[in-house]
């Protein structure tokens, strides 16, 4: 299909509004005009000494052309506009009221249906505008119908990515924030995201399509234009020191309360939403500067990551004053690319992401490794600390001498062994007239016997015997492969060590101390080895009852 043809010569405005005939014709699309009432411009926007004039008129005779479905596109008009072929009315966007005044519908793109005659015919706009701009605004191109969609579609691609990119990263440190450490930064990256989502969302021509609420398009812009600041003063606040991160939070309060406020105003019918503009670029311009000030003062001691944060930023932030240069007319009209800067943001934020994250899974091996290591030592030091107490369990804490518990166990394993064909023998010893003793001397020189007996019968048996005391002043010495012989020998060493020895506690002295023994040995007093016990009891009982200070051998007759 031929073309577009950009609509930029031929025109011609005339300030002021047209009367009307008595069927509602406004006049001045008939009438001949006084010379000068109508002067030539090269755009429809913003004529010359406007002087606070709420209308102007534009016309133009339309070219002939190739077009089989022609339309006028136009992106977009400020702010509402009646638009007429020769005396026909064939288009409105917005609506006036009873005193011809009329309220902001949004920014949207207009497809404006042209009949198959349109070629030399006028074709005149009646313009109503309270803002600060006036007439047409973008481009106004004659083209074929279905070009107008395609043309949308492949400016919209890439802004559609955009915009689902920066929502989902708005998704992502959302729920970070809540879970997190560093909420505010991701909170800041989280509702710059959002913002610059929802903005490049409404302001991309593609979402018309999505949804034709014009209006409602314009305050989801102006919600994520005003909010960006906050997102970015947000995430920055925390880099800075005490000074210069109060002057930061300031700003982003300030743009804060400026987004209820002005939203809140619009909402509420006391101003235009196209009104709030033209306020919040005037202090973005102020704040902007402002807040690369405090950036630059203390850029060197920022890291790396925070360094290419604020280089991103810088980008965003020269595109939005290309975009509102364009937007106030001190540049000539262009598409300026917002969404790119919101992109490089976007993925500034994500490269710091994903290597924080590698960072963060590093150290988490290490840390692992780490506690490994700590687990292994504690239960090595575990482990002693059982063999430890498994020793105390075994022990007499008086005497130092292997205790009932151990005596029970070693007795079995040497009775079992015994039987196999190996000699065993048992001897019980008893500290004669304890009682008497102690309640001569006292408990603590008891104790004090006991000990020192312990350590006598220890030195006077062999290694291979195993001495335990068997509770309060009852010994019980096993010696494995020993024959009752050789057991009485060392008892009768032993008793007569204890007869010369004079026993002290502390300056007292106690005096003489005497036991009295019983020997059994397996095989030669009984058949089974685990009797023993029994058989050096009897014995025992028997050298006690023959006068103490003595030790018995079993006799089966006794
Ligand atoms: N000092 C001290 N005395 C103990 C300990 N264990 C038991 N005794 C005392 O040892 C005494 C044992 O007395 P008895 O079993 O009547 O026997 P005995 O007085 O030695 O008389 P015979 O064995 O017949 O010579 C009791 O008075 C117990 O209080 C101890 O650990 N320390």
């Amino acid at each position: 299909s031929p073309s577009p043809l950009d609509l930029t010569e031929g025109w011609e405005y005339r300030w002021g509004d047209s009367p009307r005939f008595a069927d509602d014709t406004p006049a001045w699309l008939v009438e001949e005009a006084p010379n000068g009432a109508w002067q030539a411009i090269g755009f429809p926007s913003n004529p010359p000494a406007r002087n606070g004039n709420r209308y102007v008129w534009f016309r133009i005779t339309l070219p002939a052309g190739e077009w089989r479905d022609p339309v006028l596109y136009i992106f977009s008009i400020d702010l509402l506009a009646q638009v007429f072929l020769d005396t026909e009315l064939i288009y409105q966007h917005g609506s006036f009221d009873a005193d011809e005044e009329g309220r902001f519908v949004g920014w949207p793109w207009h497809m404006i249906s042209l009949p198959e005659d349109y070629a030399g015919r006028q074709l005149a706009f009646r313009v109503y505008s309270n803002y600060t701009d006036i007439g047409l605004w973008g481009e106004v191109r004659l083209m074929d119908r279905p070009d107008v969609l395609s043309m949308i579609l492949s400016r919209s691609a890439a802004d559609l990515v955009i915009a689902a990119f920066c929502l989902l990263l708005a998704l992502l440190a959302g729920v970070f924030a809540l879970i997190q450490q560093h909420r505010q930064s991701f909170a800041g990256i989280g509702l710059f995201s959002l913002a610059s989502g929802i903005m490049v969302l409404a302001e991309t021509q593609a979402s018309q399509l999505l949804l034709a609420k014009p209006l409602l398009w314009s305050y989801l812009a102006a919600a994520g234009y005003y909010a960006l600041p906050v997102g970015i003063g947000l995430l920055l606040e925390p880099w800075f020191k005490a000074r210069h991160s109060l002057w930061i939070r300031r700003l982003w309060q300030l743009h804060l309360g400026y987004l209820v406020f002005a939203l809140g105003l619009a909402l509420s019918g006391v101003v235009n939403l196209s009104t709030t503009f033209p306020v919040y670029d005037v202090l973005l311009v102020v704040s902007l500067p402002t807040l690369f000030l405090f950036v630059s003062l203390q850029l060197r001691q920022l890291s790396g990551e925070q360094q290419l944060v604020i280089a991103a930023y810088g980008v965003l932030a020269l595109l939005l004053l290309f975009d509102m240069a364009v937007a106030h007319g001190f540049l000539p009209w262009r598409l300026i690319p917002v969404s790119l800067g919101a992109l490089i943001f976007s993925l500034a934020i994500v490269a710091i992401s994903l290597r924080h994250y590698a960072r963060t899974q590093r150290e988490l091996v290490k840390l692992n490794q780490h506690l490994e290591l700590q687990v292994t030592e504690r239960t090595h030091a575990l482990q002693d600390m059982v063999e430890k107490f498994r020793a105390f369990s075994y022990q007499d804490p008086l005497t130092g001498l292997k205790n009932r518990r151990h005596f029970d166990e070693i007795f079995a394993h040497e009775a079992a062994i015994a039987r196999r064909g190996a000699t065993l023998t048992l001897v019980m010893l008893d500290i004669d007239h304890f009682k008497h003793f102690n309640d001569l001397h006292g408990h603590e020189a008891g104790d004090a016997v006991l000990v020192a007996t312990g350590q006598l019968i220890g030195e006077h048996f062999r290694e291979a015997d195993v001495v335990c005391r068997l509770g309060g002043e009852e010994f019980v010495v096993v010696m494995p492969g020993a024959s009752a012989e050789q057991a009485c020998e060392a008892v009768e060493r032993l008793l007569r060590t204890m007869r010369q020895r004079r026993f002290q506690h502390g300056e007292a002295s106690l005096g003489r101390v005497s036991l009295s023994c019983g020997v059994a040995s397996y095989p030669e007093h009984t058949d089974d080895p685990l009797d023993l016990i029994r058989l050096a009891d009897l014995a025992l009982y028997r050298a006690k009852h023959c006068g103490r200070d003595r030790s018995e051998t079993y006799e089966s007759s006794a």
